[in-house]
């Protein structure tokens, strides 16, 4: 991990800005990114991103856009505005979709990427979707993101081994579903440590409750990154 690419990256799932910002202030920039999602983003808007990139942090704004394709289009258009690192839309919304969001942002525009199959899907809850196996649909979606022209996907890290082919030219796995061993999976489904999520091949980790809900969220924090560099990487051959 250095400096200029941390790989932890904290959900900041909060109903508004105070215990947001309460607990961005006792994390490092340098050493994390942040996610603003649905609930955080509902209440405070984007003020609540520029605050936090005043801070020094770099953005993952997580509103899984899903959606007809001009709709998203704009939506991306909007989400590059606010100049955030990263943004995602679900694939499930389809080739077209996926390739008028592409459009929409500019170069050096915020990477775009895919949600995959949620990690809170287990087998029934995929099987009553008529989806079937999930590391099947996740590659397939993987595929159509890569085609699409988009940055990477959310997998979950069960899925990441499977998908390191997809990786060469700088494709990104992001993968939430992260549990410590032994940690309640709580609504998450297809969850992994730390350390199995990177030696399968993870480039970005989404941590949420493990750190934000923990008694002391920077030594949370910080045994996450200890984690994270004592953990096996694959290595990765660019074709
Ligand atoms: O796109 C995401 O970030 C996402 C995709 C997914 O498949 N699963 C998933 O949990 N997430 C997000 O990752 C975070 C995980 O939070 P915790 O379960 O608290 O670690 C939440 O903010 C979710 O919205």
């Amino acid at each position: 991990m250095s400096f200029e690419d941390p790989t932890i990256i904290v959900a900041l799932d909060f109903s508004e800005a105070g215990a947001a910002l309460a607990l961005a202030r006792r994390l490092d920039p340098a050493q994390c990114r942040v996610k603003v999602g649905l609930e955080l983003f509902s209440a405070e808007g984007p003020a609540i991103v520029r605050t936090l990139q005043g801070l020094g942090f770099s953005v993952f704004l997580d509103l899984k856009f899903h959606d007809i394709p001009n709709t998203v289009a704009s939506a991306c258009a909007r989400a590059a505005d606010l100049g955030v690192w990263m943004v995602n839309v679900h694939a499930l919304g389809g080739a077209r979709m996926l390739a008028a969001a592409r459009q929409a942002i500019p170069a050096g525009g915020p990477r775009l990427i895919g949600v995959t199959i949620l990690t809170s899907h287990g087998p029934e809850d995929l099987a009553a979707l008529g989806l079937g196996d999930s590391s099947e649909r996740v590659r397939g979606l993987s595929v159509l993101c890569r085609e699409a022209g988009l940055d990477g996907v959310v997998c979950s890290p069960r899925e990441a081994h499977e998908l390191q082919d997809l990786r060469a030219g700088g494709f990104v796995l992001v993968t939430p579903g992260i549990r410590p061993e032994g940690a309640p999976p709580d609504d998450q489904r297809r969850t992994r440590t730390i350390r199995e999520a990177l030696a399968a091949g993870a480039d970005y980790l989404v941590v949420g409750r493990p750190v934000t809900r923990a008694p002391d969220p920077s030594a949370a924090l910080a045994a996450c990154l200890a984690e994270a560099r004592g953990a096996p990487r694959p290595v990765l051959f660019d074709t």
